[in-house]
Formats: C-alpha cells, structure tokens, sequence
C-alpha cells in the first residue's frame, strides 16, 4: 500500500498539569480518503488535531505526513501539508477584505501578481464566495465566515484539510452546502465532528476516540449502527434519525 497521507503511531500525550489525553493513538489516512474523527467531550479529538500540524508536540509516539515528520525543524513544511479549519473562523480572518485573508498564506510563501490573485480567485471558487472577494470577513454572516475560513487553508493547496466541528452554528441550508462543497474537493479529508448525520453524509469511515484511546475504526454506517459501541462511548444519533434508511452513502 501507498505512504498514508497522515500516519499517526502511538501517538500519546500529557499536558503541562499531567492529565493524559491521548494513549497510544494509531490513525492511517489515505490520499483521498475522507474521515470522521468521533468521540465525546474530553475524548482528546482537539489534542490529536493539534499535534498534526505541530501545535503540540508528541509526548511519545510519532505522526507523519506524506512521510515528513511533524517535527520543530519541519514545521513550515509540515503546515503547508496540513490545512486546519478551526471551529472558530474568526480565528483565521483578520485582515480587512476576504481577498487578503485568502491571500495571506500564499504570499507568505512568496507567491505574488498573477498567480496569487489566481490562488485566492480558485479557493474563493471552490467555497463559493468569489463575489465576496473584496467584502470585510466582520461584515459576513457566521456561515460566510466559515466558507472563507477553508478557503484560507485552500489556498495553501494543502494534502490533507482537517475540520473542527465544520458543521457546528449552520443553519440546515448552510450546513448542506458545505457538505457540497466538501464532497466537490479533491483532497483527503479528516473531520472532527459530534454531527452523525454528517460524519455519515460525507464520510465513508470513522475513528472514534474516546478516552484518549481509539476504540473503533470502521465504515461510518457499521459505527452508528453499532448500538453497543455508541452506548458505550456516549454517542447518540439524534432522534428519529435512522443511517439504515439513507439511500446513498459516500463510497
Ligand atoms: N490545556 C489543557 N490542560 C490540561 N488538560 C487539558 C487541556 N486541554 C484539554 N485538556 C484535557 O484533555 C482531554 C482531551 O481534551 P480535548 O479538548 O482534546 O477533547 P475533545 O475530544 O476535543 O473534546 P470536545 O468534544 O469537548 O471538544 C480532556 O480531558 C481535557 O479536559
């Protein structure tokens, strides 16, 4: 088999007061493949997310991606491979138009004239807001700020695009929109979500971590319908949804 994308190894991790979060953790992601990351509150999804592109450092164990070791001296490197989107798009705007915040990582690679305002023009495209290209981020709806939000990270033309929570504070419109526009990309996918439906819509497998520990790695449709590994790990479809009666399943 080909070199994961992602290629995380017991990977385990404490923070400064002691609490261990992660316990030997093992995540393979595949070029193309699109992910859930499941688990309840305090499972350690956002811990195992920020060791991926370097925010934290592994405890023991290792991650790599595209064979690059997430490591100090490759930081750089490392986050142009891996694209967050955090749950919080006011965390990645804030300059004054929608075009400089898509710009800003490009241009920090030295890309200029032409081909930048081609880079930021294709991500705008791709989310669906290039006519919003010269709007200040504070002045567009929640949603509107998320869109803008992968963009950014598109424009870095990244392998592998994780995404905290992408669907959270959507209106339904919004909510499947986005899921349009995530089925519509051509890079491999790992999404952190506590929306099932979601993780089943758009993602053909799941990790649930719960714990610090992965306690499942299967078809999405085989965790969710998996009643005792949902009880177990306080996961719970909303009411009245049934995965059994979607017709069509991402494949
Ligand atoms: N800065 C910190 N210092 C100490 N413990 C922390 C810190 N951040 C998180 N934790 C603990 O680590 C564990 C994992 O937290 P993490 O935020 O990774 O969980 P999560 O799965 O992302 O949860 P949620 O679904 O609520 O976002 C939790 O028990 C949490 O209390």
């Amino acid at each position: 088999m080909t070199t994961p994308v992602l290629d995380v190894r017991r990977l385990a991790f404490a923070y400064p007061d002691g609490h261990q979060a992660l316990y030997g953790v093992d995540l393979h992601v595949h070029q193309g493949e699109r992910v859930a990351l499941l688990g309840p509150n305090g499972a350690g999804k956002t811990t195992l997310v920020l060791h991926l592109n370097g925010i934290l450092t592994a405890g023991a164990g290792t991650v790599t991606v595209s064979g690059l070791p997430v490591a100090k001296a490759n930081l750089a490197q490392i986050r142009r491979r891996v694209g967050v989107v955090f749950q919080d798009p006011d965390d990645q705007l804030f300059l004054g138009s929608v075009r400089q915040d898509v710009a800003f990582g490009p241009a920090n690679l030295g890309l200029r004239g032409k081909a930048l305002d081609r880079r930021v023009m294709d991500a705008l495209d791709k989310v669906g807001m290039a006519d919003f290209a010269d709007r200040p981020p504070h002045h567009l709806s929640f949603g509107q700020r998320r869109r803008v939000a992968v963009a950014t990270v598109l424009a870095m033309e990244p392998e592998i695009l994780v995404l905290d929570e992408p669907s959270s504070n959507l209106d339904p419109t919004s909510r499947r929109e986005l899921a349009d526009i995530l089925r519509s990309l051509d890079v491999t996918v790992l999404m952190v979500t506590h929306d099932l439906p979601y993780a089943l819509e758009l993602c053909p497998r799941s990790v649930v971590l719960s714990d610090g520990v992965v306690v499942a790695d299967a078809a999405t449709f085989d965790v969710l319908t998996d009643d005792a590994l949902m009880a177990a790990h306080r996961l719970e479809l909303p009411w009245g949804f049934d995965p059994r009666s979607i017709d069509s399943l991402p494949g």
